[in-house]
């Protein structure tokens, strides 16, 4: 595959609409309601969002599987209309689901993927891909034999049999215990290091934090956030406390550590302060220097969904 132009995104994708026809009973459901974002090449890329945020009805858009409304994707300089096979060559998809034939073993299902995509028997790597993904000593196992993170870390090598410059994984690690998401997590990040642009999808915004680049967030079929992960990161260290005094406030109250602060009703104050430059303590005694008196106090961690609020709002 040849690469493109060292600036040019591995993905680009522009005002993506997805309209589920109603079935049935079912109405008609507006899955992606116009999302634009590019994957920087290189990168490890996270796409977070909650359940039926439009994550998977992105991924199978990319991957051919769902035809989408109106918008463009393109693949590695690859328009999935107009150059499909191309396209279609430059990513590799692991789905959430395994699915495999129990009677084949892991070099079987890499060789028939292989066959598949019609790749001559001399420039196959079926086996560097099996010592790739630490799955050697397993070559000739029955793919049922094998334990859930080894059939996990087969599906990566199958997606990755053509070699594809985009490695795609549809919630690598939902529903496995620590260790394995640890040994993914490594897994991810070496074929990273080896070249390979990775876009993942996760519901977990921990794993997101530790393995990408860049984080794009995507709610309700809108992407509200597309920022590098310290950056996002940065929104979930805040903390809220919400605050009673015993009388109106005519000043809102100031200092270096605070992100926000507005009034809520008569009497009521909410801040949300960077928990890295202040605490509940130094919160109150800024209100108290600055002659306000405190009758009642609540406080809350930012966490994700704090992050959509306050990037929706
Ligand atoms: N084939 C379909 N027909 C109709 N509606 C669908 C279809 N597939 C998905 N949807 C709806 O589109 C919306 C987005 O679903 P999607 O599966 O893309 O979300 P998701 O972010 O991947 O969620 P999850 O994390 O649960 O997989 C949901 O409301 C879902 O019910």
């Amino acid at each position: 595959m040849t690469a493109s132009s060292a600036l040019s995104p591995a993905i680009s994708i522009r005002d993506l609409v997805k309209r589920y026809a109603p079935v049935g009973k079912a109405e008609a459901k507006l899955a992606l309601k116009g999302v634009s974002f590019d994957v920087p090449q290189g990168e490890i890329f996270g796409l977070l969002g909650p359940n039926g945020a439009g994550k998977s009805t992105l991924i199978n858009i990319m991957a051919g599987l769902v035809r989408k409304t109106s918008g463009s994707v393109d693949i590695w300089g690859h328009d999935i209309d107009h150059d499909q096979r191309n396209a279609k060559r430059a990513i590799g998809i692991v789905p959430q689901e395994i699915v495999f034939d129990p009677f084949f073993t892991p070099i079987e299902v890499l060789e028939n993927q292989a066959g598949f995509y019609g790749i001559a028997k001399h420039l196959r790597r079926s086996e560097d891909l099996l010592r790739a993904v630490h799955l050697a000593d397993k070559r000739d196992a029955y793919a049922r034999s094998l334990s859930g993170g080894m059939k996990r870390r087969l599906l990566i090598a199958k997606a990755l049999v053509h070699q594809p410059p985009v490695l795609v994984l549809d919630e690598p690690t939902a529903g496995v215990d620590v260790e394995l998401r640890r040994q993914l997590w490594e897994l991810v990040t070496e074929m990273n290091r080896e070249g390979v642009t990775i876009v993942l999808t996760t519901h977990y915004l921990e794993e997101a934090e530790e393995l990408c680049d860049r984080i794009a967030i995507i709610n309700h079929g809108e992407l509200i956030a597309n920022k590098p992960t310290s950056e996002l990161i940065g929104m979930a260290r805040e903390k809220v406390l919400m605050l009673t005094l015993d009388q109106p406030v005519a000043q809102l109250p100031e200092h270096p550590g605070f992100i926000k602060c507005r009034t809520v009703g008569d009497t009521g104050l909410e801040i949300t302060y960077d928990k890295d430059r202040a605490n509940a303590g130094e919160v109150l005694s800024a209100l108290q220097a600055q002659g306000l008196s405190v009758v009642d106090v609540t406080t809350r961690e930012a966490d994700l969904e704090d992050v959509f609020v306050s990037l929706t709002a």
